[in-house]
């Protein structure tokens, strides 16, 4: 492994996790949907905004803390839920993630509900951190209403339900390589119920497609629509984020719905092929939250995160939170819990240095509309067609 100090970018922490991973997870971690049009996508439409140089500004010390539903964070950027972390590092896998959110700033952390280490084992792992669960419907109910009641119990504080996963989109090197989860792991969360009510813990292919694909079609529940979200509201008792919105439309109905913050998302271009980048979406569904009744919703972001810079424009646009999906594995499997902390480190720390290149001490500042980034004819970007 080469010394950890020596990665200094997120694209190096790629290049050495690729080094470490087999074939198969590396192909399933990097996959994009179909041609992967919108994985480049997403990384590239954050260089269609431009920042606004400041030069020789008064600023004082910065500081990244900000709030998130309400509660006090150090920092706006946070850990997405990615699922199978014991595929990029068997020893630990989500615990070393854990580990790293809490020692490095409290990071605000996401657990994936098919996480391969069961999510009370990574709350004590990040005490400290506010924590959130993302949330896959499972067919069977009882199963659904005793998870909901365990991440309670657990201190987590909010559910993301994934709305845009009702069928898997097509990865290919998944299907080619018939996906399969290794030896000995398991989706962690499940293991319980497989005794008590014959759910499938495992992610085995049989031989014809993506072993996950043909667990979502057997095992997820795709017959849900947007009542979903007031009765996970109700059998919780905790705030639901709807995941995976891309149009004012979509935030609009979840809104209606009840849902207690919109999450801008296109899985990380692994659904849908040929969507518009999430940087490219953003501001139409921040402008159709604040003209809804319910305008003070917090809005917030993933999709193609790999530089300090990609945050910053996010936040200017006006979301509250900004989450790290693939770079957070690139960590894991390059180094572990030091690996992660230090993808967190780069990332913080090229924010703060463009915070303070054009002119902002607080996030407060990089949310005043005008100030960091330049506008054309007051449209913030151009669309393409
Ligand atoms: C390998 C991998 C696994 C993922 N697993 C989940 C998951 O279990 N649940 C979920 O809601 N999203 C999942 N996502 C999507 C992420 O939460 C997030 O939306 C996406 O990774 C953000 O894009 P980025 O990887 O470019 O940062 C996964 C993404 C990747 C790359
Ligand atoms: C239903 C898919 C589970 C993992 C996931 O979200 C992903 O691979 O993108």
């Amino acid at each position: 492994m080469d010394s950890l100090k020596s990665l200094v970018s997120v694209k190096d922490f790629e290049r050495e996790a690729a080094k470490n991973l087999a074939k198969g997870a590396y192909d399933y971690y990097r996959a994009g949907a179909n041609a992967s049009v919108t994985l480049q996508d997403n990384e590239n439409a954050f260089q269609k905004l431009y920042l606004k140089t400041r030069v020789l500004a008064p600023r004082g010390p910065v500081t990244l803390e900000t709030t998130i539903m309400g509660t006090k964070v150090n920092t706006p950027i946070c850990i997405a839920s990615t699922a199978f972390h014991r595929m990029a590092y068997p020893a630990e896998g989500e615990l070393a993630t854990a580990r790293a959110a809490q020692a490095y700033l409290h990071t605000p952390i996401k657990l994936s509900s098919w996480s391969t280490t069961p999510l009370e084992d990574v709350a004590a792992q990040a005490p400290d951190c506010l924590k959130f669960m993302q949330i896959y419907l499972s067919k069977i109910p009882e199963v659904n209403k005793d998870l909901f009641m365990r991440v309670k119990n657990a201190g987590y504080k909010q559910l993301h339900l994934t709305t845009d996963t009702q069928i898997l989109g097509k990865r290919e090197n998944d299907v080619r390589n018939n996906f399969s989860l290794p030896p000995g792991l398991t989706m962690a969360n499940y293991n319980k119920y497989q005794k008590s009510h014959g759910e499938e813990a495992n992610i085995k292919s049989s031989g014809k497609d993506s072993g996950l694909a043909e667990y979502v079609k057997n095992h997820k529940d795709a017959n849900i629509g947007w009542e979903v979200i007031g009765e996970m509201k109700r059998a919780s008792g905790m705030p639901v984020v709807a995941k995976g919105v891309m149009c004012a439309e979509d935030a609009l109905i979840a809104i209606e719905n009840g849902a207690d913050a919109i999450f801008v998302s296109n899985h990380g271009a692994r659904q849908l092929d040929t969507t518009p980048a999430t940087i490219e979406v953003l501001d139409e569904v921040i402008q159709a939250v604040r003209s809804s009744p319910r305008p003070t919703v917090e809005v917030y972001f993933d999709g193609g995160v790999r530089r300090g810079s990609d945050i910053l424009k996010a936040l200017a646009l006006g979301a509250q939170a900004v989450f790290l999906g693939r770079a957070i594995l690139w960590g894991l499997a390059a180094g572990g819990q030091k690996g992660v902390e230090r993808v967190l480190e780069i990332l913080n720390e090229e924010l703060k240095e463009a915070m303070m290149m054009t002119g902002c001490s607080s996030i407060e500042d990089v949310r005043k509309k005008g100030k960091t980034l330049f506008y054309a004819e007051d449209e913030i970007y151009r669309p393409r067609l």
